[in-house]
């Protein structure tokens, strides 16, 4: 039997609910294929703060160096709205990723066939979606220097190091090699400096994958493609604060934000989490969405632990239950069966011993 050591960050809000979700299917698949994991759950964010007064503490650091892959909820609320800004939970995150060195975030937008009828879009513009966005996640304007702000003017630095967007792009790469071949960089190259040296290290790069189609787009336009054609993309490769938006945007793809996994990858650590935050709105009421959890974990079968089987698992029993008509208030549609966050678990967990 191999040991897994998982630290799970619910955080904040809907965090706390939809890791909940996810440790019960974890615990449920790990068996099946000779796993013994252990999860041990650590404050990170708002609520680290509430208990110790630092929304990232040096022992949770600790925890996530020491473990062979951390699941994060999200973090983040009113509560801590009025701090500091380096004081945020969401400073604590971005703390986080770059001290582990999770420079890759991969974003995949696929939308299930049961959710077809989802989106407000027209079925036939997203259906067969399936691309990713792989986001550089510790560089770009959310790192750059000089940044704050004054009684006069507030200010921000974008700046990519050639490091950076060279490793980057290799990422998408060699993901497009896995998949349709083609990547997208989106950039804003008709205006920013920062683009256009982005774009040309990207065409460097891509020397090295003559056998992969790349196609430059800016930003404004793609963010219109994406809800226009979105079946025209296969790895999209943008910056942090680009990547950060357009991700959000396919959640108009795929449903909900509640459907959007991800993996955020370093060459020595990884993370999983939703794309999406606290969720201030529905938090505490039994109504988040789990799935999207419940994809990173899938993503972190395939990843991290080697598992692609146990991660085809966790998709099929999301497949099957969403095919039985059972919704999360955010992908509802007529005739559907509505769940709370937790029928929806035990949903899954059901379909975990039904499907192959
Ligand atoms: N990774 C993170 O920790 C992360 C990511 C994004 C935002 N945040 C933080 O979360 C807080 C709230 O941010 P926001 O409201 O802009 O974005 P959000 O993603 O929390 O919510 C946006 C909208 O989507 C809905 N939604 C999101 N996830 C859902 C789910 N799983 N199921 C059903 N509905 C879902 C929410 O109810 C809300 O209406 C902020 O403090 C923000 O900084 C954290
Ligand atoms: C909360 C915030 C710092 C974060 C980001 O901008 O990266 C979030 O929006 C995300 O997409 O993970
Ligand atoms: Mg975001």
């Amino acid at each position: 039997m191999r040991s897994i050591k998982i630290v799970s960050l619910p955080g904040d809000g809907i965090g706390q609910e939809v890791v909940a979700s996810a440790v019960q299917v974890i615990e449920k698949v790990a068996p099946k294929f000779d796993l013994e994991i252990s999860i041990e759950e650590h404050l990170f964010g708002g609520c680290s703060y509430d208990a110790h007064g630092e929304m990232l503490t040096e022992e949770t650091l600790a925890a996530c160096k020491n473990a062979d892959a951390v699941l994060l909820g999200a973090v983040g609320g009113p509560k801590w709205e009025n701090l500091p800004h380096n004081k945020k939970p969401e400073a604590a995150l971005l703390k986080l990723r770059k001290e582990l060195g999770l420079y890759a975030n991969i974003r995949p937008a696929k939308v299930f066939d049961a959710l077809a009828d989802a989106s407000s879009l027209k079925k036939d513009i997203i259906q067969g979606t399936d691309f990713v966005v792989v986001r550089e996640l510790t560089g770009g304007i959310y790192f750059g220097q000089p940044r704050g702000y004054d009684e006069e003017k507030g200010w921000n630095t974008m700046v990519y190091e050639k490091y950076e967007v060279e490793r980057i792009a290799r990422q998408a790469f060699e993901l497009a090699r896995k998949r349709g071949k083609k990547v997208t960089s989106i950039d804003k190259a008709n205006v920013l400096e920062v683009s256009q040296f982005w774009r040309q290290i990207v065409h460097e790069v891509h020397k090295d994958y003559q056998d992969v189609v790349l196609n430059d787009m800016y930003v404004d336009n793609a963010a219109m493609q994406v809800v226009r054609n979105p079946k025209q993309f296969d790895v999209i490769v943008t910056s942090n604060l680009f990547g950060d938006i357009i991700s959000d945007i396919s959640g108009m793809i795929t449903g909900s934000l509640g459907m959007l996994p991800s993996a955020s990858l370093g060459d020595k650590y990884a993370l999983y989490e939703p794309i999406h935050g606290s969720a201030p709105d529905i938090a505490g009421q039994n109504k988040a969405n789990p799935l999207a959890t419940l994809a990173s974990v899938a993503m972190m079968f395939e990843n991290t632990l080697d598992l692609p089987e146990a991660g085809k698992l966790i998709y099929s029993a999301i497949e099957d239950t969403l095919s039985k008509g059972y919704r999360t208030g955010d992908i509802k549609s007529e005739g559907c069966k509505l769940a709370s966050t937790t029928e929806m678990t035990e949903q899954i967990l059901t379909s975990l011993d039904a499907v192959k």
